[in-house]
């Protein structure tokens, strides 16, 4: 694990280049690897999702249908845990559910304002998402209640989920997903579980196969490779962010424990050779103690061999000149979660505004933000929480803006509409709505100049309303104006058209 000081002369060269993990050069052979499959399954669709299935994971069904989990098998692992193993599913989806039912939608209330525009904004659940559930080397039933309960809350209809197959064991059997995430499916109301994972299951969630449903929306982490097909896919189909390979920032002081310390970055570590844990530290000393204990604590973690590639290539143990330095450097990093073993940790927090999420003191380990304390564990990586927010029922609805003019308020802003248009050379906007004047006008019988109205109709680029017998009795005039603007030439000059209404 590096260490080095912000007083190093070389300082800013090392921090940037820690500062740029997961970027586009760091990831290019990847981003390449993902845009091969990406492509061969829009283009083949099933027969490329089995091919990699197979060369990835191991899992060669006969059929593509073979693919697809249910509810049944959902019931039936659930049903088979253990007593405690269902009871902390339970206890997690609730606190997950009961955080993110407090999230507010915030909407533009519907007004109507002083012209007599009624504005406002609606909000819709969309509806079908797909969800990322990782599974290459390690499982993740708390990624299934991290998405799909929130989903579920923001009301979406239909949520599928994909996570990879275990590779095949002794016996040669593939296909097998274990009985948690499955029963976690059952706990958080999944539609379906397609047995796909990497680049290919994005594709097919995004393109959608014979088998696979095209989704409106891919939600959920997943490693490098997952990461660039999200990327690539963006656009077909929306994506919540880009939620890669974990990373965790300490900032920590003299008071904090190595131990503490050290335990937070290899839980994260041990998720990926890729992922990234950093301490700031203000204290040389708990610097050089952290090392030591980092290494104490490898020696002994079962994930050993990804926790030490992830330290050892990806880790970095940073000495600032102060505690501020350190909250500085902290949010230009952007972590996807930032751990403050600080004393008086939650007064630093304003001092924030680029996290994925902010774990204050020694009673907030990372670890519980993971499973169960109640926000999304799904979060920005590699920088992103620089512009992107952590999951959450807002992710799962889309917006829509309501806008209803009364006549009165078209005609207030319709010169100012018109020069607008025309400014930017596009008629036919001022057009439409000329149109609407003029034939309002039409409609209320306005005792208006013959050749006024007439004038407004044809610079408008309208064909004359046909008036009904009723009303040509009774509005000579109208009908008259009508058969001119039938015969008016192409159109007058539209801000005097415009400005003849003033
Ligand atoms: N940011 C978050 O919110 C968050 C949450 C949970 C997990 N994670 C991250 O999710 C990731 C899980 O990774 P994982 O690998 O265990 O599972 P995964 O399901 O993300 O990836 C496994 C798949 O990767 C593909 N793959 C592997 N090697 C490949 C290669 N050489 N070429 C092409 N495709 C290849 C295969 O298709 C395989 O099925 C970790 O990086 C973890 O840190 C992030
Ligand atoms: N730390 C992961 C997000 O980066 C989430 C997770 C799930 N299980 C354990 N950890
Ligand atoms: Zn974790």
């Amino acid at each position: 694990m590096q260490i080095f000081r912000t007083r190093d002369p070389d300082f800013q060269e090392r921090w940037t280049r820690l500062c740029a993990r997961g970027s586009d050069e760091d990831e290019a052979p990847v981003r390449e690897a993902a845009a091969r499959i990406v492509d061969d399954v829009r283009k083949r669709g099933d027969a490329a999702l089995l091919e990699y299935t197979a060369r990835y994971d191991g899992f060669a069904p006969s059929s593509a249908a073979d693919l697809a989990l249910g509810p049944a098998d959902f019931a039936r692992a659930f049903h088979g845990l253990p007593a405690a193993a269902r009871k902390a599913l339970k206890l997690a989806a609730d606190r997950v559910a009961a955080f993110h039912r407090r999230e507010s939608d915030a909407l533009v209330p519907s007004r109507r304002d002083a012209i007599g525009a009624t504005l406002g904004q609606e909000s819709r659940p969309l509806a079908r998402v797909g969800l990322y559930v990782p599974g290459g080397t390690a499982r993740y039933p708390s990624t299934v209640l991290h998405t799909a309960v929130p989903a579920k809350v923001a009301g979406v209809a239909e949520v599928v989920a994909c996570s990879p197959a275990a590779k095949p064991g002794p016996d040669g059997q593939g296909g097998q997903v274990d009985a948690w995430t499955l029963a976690a499916c059952h706990v958080a109301g999944v539609s379906r579980l397609f047995r796909m994972g990497g680049a290919q299951a994005v594709a097919a969630l995004a393109y959608g196969t014979a088998t696979v449903p095209a989704v409106d929306k891919i939600c959920g982490p997943g490693n490098a490779y997952v990461a660039a097909a999200k990327r690539l896919v963006y656009g077909k189909v929306d994506i919540d962010m880009i939620a890669g390979p974990s990373e965790i920032l300490v900032v920590a002081d003299g008071a904090a424990a190595p131990q503490e310390v050290a335990a937070d970055l290899l839980a994260q570590a041990e998720h990926d050779v890729r992922a990234v844990s950093v301490l700031v530290t203000s204290s040389e000393r708990l610097a050089r103690q952290a090392l030591a204990e980092v290494d104490r604590q490898l020696a002994v973690l079962p994930r050993q061999e990804i926790a030490s590639r992830s330290i050892h290539e990806r880790g970095a143990v940073v000495v600032a000149r102060n505690v501020a330095e350190a909250v500085r450097l902290a949010d230009e990093f952007a972590p996807e979660h930032l751990a403050l073993l600080l004393r008086d940790a939650p007064r630093w927090v304003k001092r924030l505004s680029r996290a994925g999420a902010v774990f204050c003191g020694t009673s907030t380990p990372e670890a519980v933000g993971d499973y169960l304390a109640g926000p999304s564990h799904v979060l920005p990586t590699a920088g992103t929480a620089r512009f992107a927010s952590p999951l959450s029922v807002a992710t799962f609805r889309r917006r829509m803006s309501v806008l209803a003019f009364t006549p009165k308020a078209l005609a207030e802003v319709a010169p100012s509409l018109d020069a607008l248009a025309m400014a930017e050379g596009l008629e036919g906007h001022a057009r439409a709505v000329r149109v609407r004047l003029a034939l309002a006008a039409e409609r209320a019988g306005a005792p208006r100049p013959r050749k006024t109205l007439a004038r407004e109709v044809a610079a408008a680029g309208a064909a004359p309303r046909r008036a009904s017998p009723k009303v040509a009795a009774k509005a000579p005039a109208r009908q008259a104006t009508s058969r001119v603007a039938a015969k008016a030439p192409a159109r007058k000059p539209a801000r005097k058209a415009a400005g003849s209404r003033r």
